[in-house]
């Protein structure tokens, strides 16, 4: 079962000074009776999300500032000790992942993390259907609904739900990775940082590569707050040429905590073999 192949930029700020509308606590209600997924899509509303796609075109990520408010990210970092939100625990240094564990959530997903992969996808479905066009895959269109996509894994046996929560320490890191889990890959993920960098720990920062055809790899370093969320781009992006796009490959990884404690929350589109 391949889960994961070993191997500055403007933000997108809120269109406006208001607050985040509050989602819902997280798994506390089932998925859309507390109406989370509007709750979520309020939230998305606050980003320019032409000039997220712009972000993800010219380098492979791009930024949601402030998608989770504090409390909200301590909820989420404290569901790591419970058992029933979860279908299984990886260690990475078991698998040469790095060093440091995580666990994927079971479904049903908590409503908040439910809403928010669901109201995420739609939004970020038009530049994964732009990169499969400029890239001319032989794949069909990416649907419009999170709902289709999920279909169309299981249909290909991939049902196993991807959603994953992240649990560094000192000495904790993750190797540069591509989070594939089968055949069927949606191009763009989310990753959301739930600690303090400087409070909560210190070193681990995100990183993501890319190497251009012919060329040595070029690191970019995520500049994430607590409640940021990054979009990061899975496996490759398209880049204009002279004659036409071409493919640049991404991994990313985590460098070395150096301090503290530090948590994530990894939300894959695909489901899993
Ligand atoms: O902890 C991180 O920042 C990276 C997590 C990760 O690799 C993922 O969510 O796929
Ligand atoms: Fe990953």
């Amino acid at each position: 079962m391949v889960k994961r192949l070993a191997s500055a930029a403007q933000a997108a700020l809120p269109l406006d000074d208001a607050a985040p509308a509050p989602l819902l606590q997280a798994g506390s209600a089932p998925a859309g009776a507390g109406g989370a997924d509007v709750q979520a899509e309020a939230a998305l509303q606050r980003y320019d999300w032409t000039a997220v796609g712009r972000q993800l075109d010219r380098q492979g990520w791009g930024l949601l500032p402030g998608l989770l408010d504090a409390a909200q990210c301590q909820q989420m970092a404290a569901m790591y000790d419970e058992a029933a939100h979860f279908r299984s625990r990886i260690q990475m240094q078991r698998h040469a992942f790095g060093r440091g564990e995580y666990q994927y959530f079971a479904y049903p997903l908590p409503a908040l993390l439910q809403a928010l992969r669901t109201a995420l996808y739609a939004r970020l479905q038009p530049v994964a259907e732009h990169w499969r066009q400029q890239l001319a895959s032989a794949t069909t269109p990416w649907p419009a609904q999170h709902a289709a996509l999920l279909a169309q894994c299981h249909a290909a046996g991939q049902c196993r739900p991807t959603p994953l929560l992240l649990r560094y320490g000192a000495e904790d890191y993750n190797c540069l990775h591509q989070d594939l889990y089968g055949a069927l890959v949606f191009p763009l993920q989310v990753i959301v940082l739930l600690s303090q960098p400087g409070e909560d720990f210190d070193g681990g920062e995100l990183v993501l590569t890319e190497q251009r055809p012919r060329m040595q790899s070029r690191a970019q370093v995520l500049p994430l707050q607590l409640g940021d969320a990054a979009i990061i781009a899975v496996r490759e992006r398209p880049v204009q040429g002279t004659r036409g796009s071409y493919r640049v490959q991404h991994r990313h990884g985590v460098s070395t905590v150096l301090r503290g404690q530090r948590h994530t929350l990894g939300i894959v589109f695909h489901d899993a073999e």
